[in-house]
């Protein structure tokens, strides 16, 4: 189960609306899912208050209203919300599917991302949509059993493989849950800006059944418990993640790639503490739940906003809305689905529900369909053509030459007679040759690239490591101010409320300890990626003697001097692809460095703010005490506030990253040739 498993399978599928190569910009569907009524709202005399209209619309009323009052005949807070689509009580999991998910799941089989994300407070249905029961499934068994069915269905030159993945994020900490013992995962962003999650298991199977097992099992995983409004509250957001390879052979060597991927998430309530009645621990976790809320909320808002205001929406603020990226603001056909109760004690909850999945609807994703090796394959080969063309070129002219130079002893050369005296022999030695010569050139390629990934991973593993580094570097040095501040008597109110509220102010905070935590995680990494890349450059150079040896005999077996050309030359079309390999790394290499010299630069920045600080500081100092400022040091003063008032620093450093920004939104030629590094990189690991 563990191993990819791969059926060979599918022709050109896929409706029209799938076919297009384009990028396209996609409005995020917003659907609504008014739950039944509970029996223990029913108990608590609870009424109806949110109505279904038609397929898109509900009315919300407020319950507190008197309809009798005139004074608040024109200020009703009954509302009304147009959504994508809307279904209550009466709709089952099967309507719900079809109308949302089920037409994308055709185009994550066809390469294009997809992600659902069931949205409301505790209590209100995400997980009976999203899971459901053995008797009503929800999603993810409906899309896991069409998106088997679409597979086995098509068949041709296509070959597909199916990996699953299911994650919790609870309290900003990533748990796998097919393999809860593995500890806290770590978000990863390789060189496309796509987001991975090291280390998490993918499970390969083509059989919806067994998946839904491995999901029910993982779902006992998930950090659940008793809130005031639901007995078996999820409380953390779950994700699962479908991704799907299609590969495709062409009649040559090309081969097309295609990748979708697809999200599943079930959000944790977002109701807020105050109205929950939640206290003590679940009051603590809100806060890690909302903070991924949140800014899943000031993404919504900035991004609803784009073009009008053009906000900068910030993704890196939750783990949630990193993994989300895509989702919200990127490539991916989105869909929301926001769920209330209908219950009038819920009024407040449904309302905020309704506002927030309503904003949701003015975000616009742009999407287009992943295709990995296609544009890099015909880069590569539309490049080694040229060269070689001009290689070709070259050496006929050089031949040419050299016929006419050695015209006179053409008989001498003829006479020549080598170990193939036949020409069908000669034929056979040399086709012989240049199979092994072709079978050592791919071998060595594969080698190259897996280097290349294995050095682009390093380079990853290092910029993580050393924001890491910098969360832990930022907090020792908070510690030691808090600790000088404590020794000058700074602290004691802020003390005393510390201490009151059962907190010491230096206790390490959580981001600290999964900064450590992850520290290790990656330093192993690091050792582990650098022992595989020794041993393969240790097998890439035999190899190359293996083929350098090959091409040197090659003039002792193959006697004819146009077959020597044509030998000759694919040893020169090998050197030129390698070559323009090397390239690519190259670019890649840059591009890492530049990302590295943002974190140095970020670095000396807040040094430069301490040295500030520090200025400032004794400068004051100096001044409240009369000291005489020394002539020389008084220049020093006055060139550093020039400094600062004409900001030729700050000027830089925007200049700076101005120009790396711009480098990150226009990859350079090697990144377009490179799509899929790194792309496909999580372990494999049940
Ligand atoms: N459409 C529905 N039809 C019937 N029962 C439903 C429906 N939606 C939810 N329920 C029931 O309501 C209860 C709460 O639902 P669920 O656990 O899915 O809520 P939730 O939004 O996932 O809550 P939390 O965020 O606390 O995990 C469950 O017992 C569930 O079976």
């Amino acid at each position: 189960m563990a191993s990819q498993n791969t059926a060979g399978l599918s022709p050109a599928r896929g409706s029209p609306a799938f076919r297009e190569m384009e990028p396209k910009d996609q409005q995020v569907m917003v659907a609504l899912r008014i739950r039944p009524l509970s029996e223990a709202e029913l108990e608590e005399g609870a009424t109806i208050i949110a109505h279904k209209v038609g397929d898109q619309a509900v009315v919300l009323m407020d319950p507190g209203e008197d309809p009798e009052d005139p004074l608040r005949a024109h200020r009703s807070r009954e509302r009304t919300f147009i959504f994508d689509r809307v279904f209550d009580q009466h709709a089952s999991q099967e309507d719900v599917y079809s109308a949302t998910i089920q037409h994308l799941v055709e185009g994550v089989i066809s390469g294009y991302n997809a992600t659902v994300f069931a949205y409301g407070p505790s209590g209100a249905g995400k997980t009976h949509t999203m899971l459901g029961m053995d008797a009503e499934p929800g999603i993810y068994l409906q899309t896991l059993t069409d998106l088997f069915q679409a597979i086995e269905e098509t068949q041709d030159h296509m070959e597909y493989s199916v990996s699953v993945s299911y994650l919790e994020i609870y309290n900003e900490v990533i748990r796998d849950l097919l393999n809860p013992s593995s500890g806290f995962l770590d978000l990863r962003e390789d060189s496309k800006g796509s987001i991975q999650i090291a280390g998490i298991t993918e499970v390969s199977t083509l059989n919806a059944r067994e998946i839904m097992q491995l999901l029910t099992r993982g779902n006992r995983q998930r950090t659940q418990e008793p809130t005031a409004t639901n007995k078996t509250s999820s409380r953390s957001h779950a994700v699962l993640q479908v991704t799907v390879r299609q590969r495709k052979h062409g009649p040559d060597l090309a081969e097309e790639v295609h990748l979708g991927r697809l999200f599943m998430v079930d959000l944790a309530g977002s109701e807020r503490a105050s109205q929950t009645q939640n206290r003590g621990k679940r009051m603590k976790e809100g806060a890690h739940i909302n903070r991924s809320l949140l800014a899943l909320g000031n993404c919504i808002n900035a991004l609803s906003e784009k073009g009008s205001r053009a906000q900068y929406v910030n993704f890196r603020d939750s783990k949630l809305t990193r993994l989300l990226k895509d989702a919200l603001g990127g490539n991916s056909h989105t869909v929301m689905i926001a769920h209330i109760s209908p219950a009038s004690s819920s009024f407040e909850e449904s309302r905020t529900t309704l506002l927030y999945s309503y904003r949701a609807k003015n975000i616009k994703t742009r999407v287009k369909r992943n295709l990995l090796n296609v544009s890099y394959r015909i880069a590569q080969y539309t490049d080694i053509i040229s060269d070689l063309r001009r290689e070709i070129e070259h050496l006929k002219s050089k031949i040419e030459k050299q016929e006419k130079k050695s015209e006179p002893d053409i008989p001498d050369v003829q006479v020549t007679v080598g170990p193939h005296n036949t020409e069908e022999e000669s034929h056979l030695q040399m086709n012989k040759i240049r199979a092994q010569l072709i079978g050592a050139f791919k071998e060595q390629m594969e080698m190259r690239r897996s280097l290349v990934e294995l050095e682009n991973t390093n380079l990853e593993l290092h910029v993580d490591l050393s924001r890491h580094l910098l969360t832990i570097a930022d907090w020792e040095r908070e510690k030691s101010d808090l600790h000088m501040q404590r020794d000058r008597g700074e602290l004691e109110k802020d003390e005393e409320q510390a201490d009151t509220d059962g907190e010491d102010a230096s206790t390490e905070p959580h981001e600290v300890a999964v900064a450590r935590e992850e520290v290790n995680l990656l330093l192993a990494e690091q050792r582990k990626t650098s022992a595989l890349k020794a041993s393969l450059e240790q097998r890439l150079a035999l190899a190359k003697e293996k083929a350098s040896q090959m091409e040197t005999l090659l003039p002792t077996q193959v006697t004819s001097e146009d077959q020597q050309e044509v030998l000759r030359l694919l040893c020169r079309a090998h050197e030129l692809e390698v070559e323009n390999t090397e390239l690519r790394a190259d670019g890649l290499c840059r591009k890492s460095l530049l990302c590295q010299k943002d974190l140095v630069i970020q670095r000396c920045q807040q040094h430069r703010r301490l040295c500030e600080q520090l200025i400032q500081g004794q400068r004051q100092l100096m001044q409240d005490s009369g000291v005489q400022v020394p002539e020389a040091l008084e220049r020093q003063y006055q060139l550093y506030f020039r400094e600062l008032e004409e900001g030729t620093l700050d000027r830089l450093l925007l200049l700076h990253c101005g120009l790396a920004s711009s480098l990150q939104v226009n990859p350079t030629r090697c990144d377009h040739q490179y799509p899929n590094m790194g792309v496909i990189r999580h372990t494999v690991d049940v």
